[in-house]
C-alpha cells in the first residue's frame, strides 16, 4: 500500500499542476508494489501511468483547435494566430516587466488557480496611436499560444444599434467557450458618448451590460480594452480592469533600437543614429517603422545598395511634417 507520504506528494504535486513529479510518485508506488510481491497491481498502476502520460504528450504536442468565429459572431470578430513575442518589440524595462508578469501568470493559471487566486486577465492598455497597444495584444496571444480574437467596437454599436448588448453577450460566451485574447479595440467608443450624440440611453446600456459581463466573466480568457482617449472613459470601467498598463511615445534610446532593429536586414550607410534618434523624438513607434520602410524604397527605387543618413533623416523629417498639434502622426 502507498505510504501516507506519498499520497500527500500524489495529491501536491497534483495539486500544482505538476506532472512530472506527479508521475514520477506514482512510479515510486508501482515500484514498492512490485518489491513487496504486488506484481499484479504493479503492472496496472504502470500500465495507467502510461496511458496518463500518452493523453498529456497528446496534449501538450496538439495545436489550439483554430476557432473560427460564425454566425453573428463573424460580423464583429476577427480571429488570427498570432506568432509575436515581447522580444519582437522595443519595451521599456517597466512596461516589459508587466507584461512579463501578466504571461507568467497566465502560464501558472492552474496553479494560480488551484491556490483560489486568478491571474490578471483583465487589461486596459491605454496611449497614443501608434504606440503598441494592438502589437502588445498579439504578443500576449502569440507567447501564449492562444488566438487573438479582435472585436470591432466602433463597428458593433453602429451596426448594430439597438442590440449592442446581445451581440456583447455572445462574445462574452465565446470567451467562455474558446480560451484566447480578446482586444476591445477603440474601447472608447463604448465607454464614452462620443458618436453617439443621438442615443445616449443605448451608450448607457451598453456601457451596463459591459460592466456587468466583465465582472461576471470568470474564464481563462484575456480580455484587452485599448484606448487613445483615456479621457473619455466612463470612470466605473476603470475599477473593472486588473491592471491599468499606459504605452507612451519611444524615448531617445528606444527610437535608435527600434530603427536599428528594422534596418538590421539592410546595408546601411554612416548612419548618426543618436542625431536621428533625437530628431524622430515625438514620433510614434507606428511612425517610425513608417520612415524606415519609406527609406528602404528610396533606396530601392534609385538603385542603391545601401540606405545612406541622409535617406532615413528625410524620411523622418517627412513623417515629423505630418504631425498634427504636436501629438503622433498615425
Ligand atoms: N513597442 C514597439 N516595438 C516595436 N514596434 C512597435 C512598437 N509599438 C508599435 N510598433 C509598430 O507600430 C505598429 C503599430 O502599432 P500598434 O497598432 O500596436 O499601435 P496602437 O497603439 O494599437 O495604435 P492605435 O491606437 O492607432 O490602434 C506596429 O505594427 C509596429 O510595427
Amino acid at each position: 500500500m502507498p505510504t501516507a507520504d506519498q499520497i500527500k506528494a500524489l495529491l501536491s504535486s497534483h495539486a500544482e499542476g505538476d506532472e512530472a513529479q506527479f508521475f514520477a510518485v506514482a512510479m515510486q508506488i508501482a515500484a514498492a508494489e512490485a518489491r513487496v510481491g504486488h506484481g499484479k497491481f504493479a503492472e496496472e498502476l504502470r500500465a495507467l501511468i502510461d496511458k496518463a502520460k500518452n493523453r498529456v504528450a497528446i496534449e501538450a504536442a496538439s495545436p489550439i483547435p483554430l476557432a473560427k468565429p460564425r454566425g453573428e459572431l463573424a460580423d464583429i470578430l476577427s480571429v488570427s494566430y498570432p506568432k509575436t513575442n515581447l522580444s519582437d518589440m522595443v519595451l521599456g524595462k517597466p512596461l516589459e516587466r508587466r507584461l512579463s508578469r501578466v504571461i507568467r501568470e497566465h502560464k501558472a493559471v492552474r496553479h494560480i488557480r488551484s491556490n483560489g487566486l486568478s491571474p490578471r486577465r483583465k487589461l486596459l492598455l491605454v496611449g497614443k496611436p501608434g504606440t503598441g497597444k494592438t502589437l502588445t495584444a498579439s504578443a500576449l496571444a502569440g507567447e501564449l499560444g492562444l488566438p487573438l480574437f479582435v472585436v470591432r467596437l466602433d463597428g458593433l454599436i453602429t451596426k448594430f444599434m439597438g442590440e449592442t448588448s446581445a451581440k456583447l453577450r455572445l462574445i462574452f460566451d465565446s470567451l467562455k467557450q474558446t480560451r484566447g485574447v480578446y482586444l476591445f479595440d477603440e474601447f472608447d467608443s463604448i465607454g464614452s458618448e462620443r458618436g453617439l450624440a443621438n442615443d445616449v440611453g443605448e451608450i448607457r446600456r451598453v456601457v451596463n451590460s459591459f460592466l456587468q459581463m466583465v465582472e461576471q466573466d470568470h474564464s481563462d480568457s484575456l480580455i484587452i480594452a485599448a484606448t487613445n482617449h483615456i479621457g473619455l472613459l466612463d470612470r466605473a470601467l476603470f475599477r473593472r480592469f486588473d491592471d491599468i498598463i499606459e504605452f507612451d511615445l519611444p524615448d531617445e534610446d528606444q527610437i535608435k533600437l527600434l530603427l536599428q532593429t528594422k534596418l538590421s536586414g539592410f546595408k546601411v550607410l554612416k548612419i548618426r543614429w543618436a542625431t536621428i534618434a533625437q530628431s524622430a523624438l515625438g514620433l510614434s513607434y507606428a511612425d517610425i517603422v513608417r520612415a524606415v520602410e519609406d527609406s528602404i524604397k528610396t533606396a530601392l527605387i534609385e538603385d542603391r545598395e545601401a540606405i545612406s543618413h541622409v535617406d532615413l533623416a528625410t524620411c523622418i523629417d517627412e513623417r515629423k511634417a505630418t504631425l498634427v498639434g504636436g501629438g503622433a502622426a498615425t
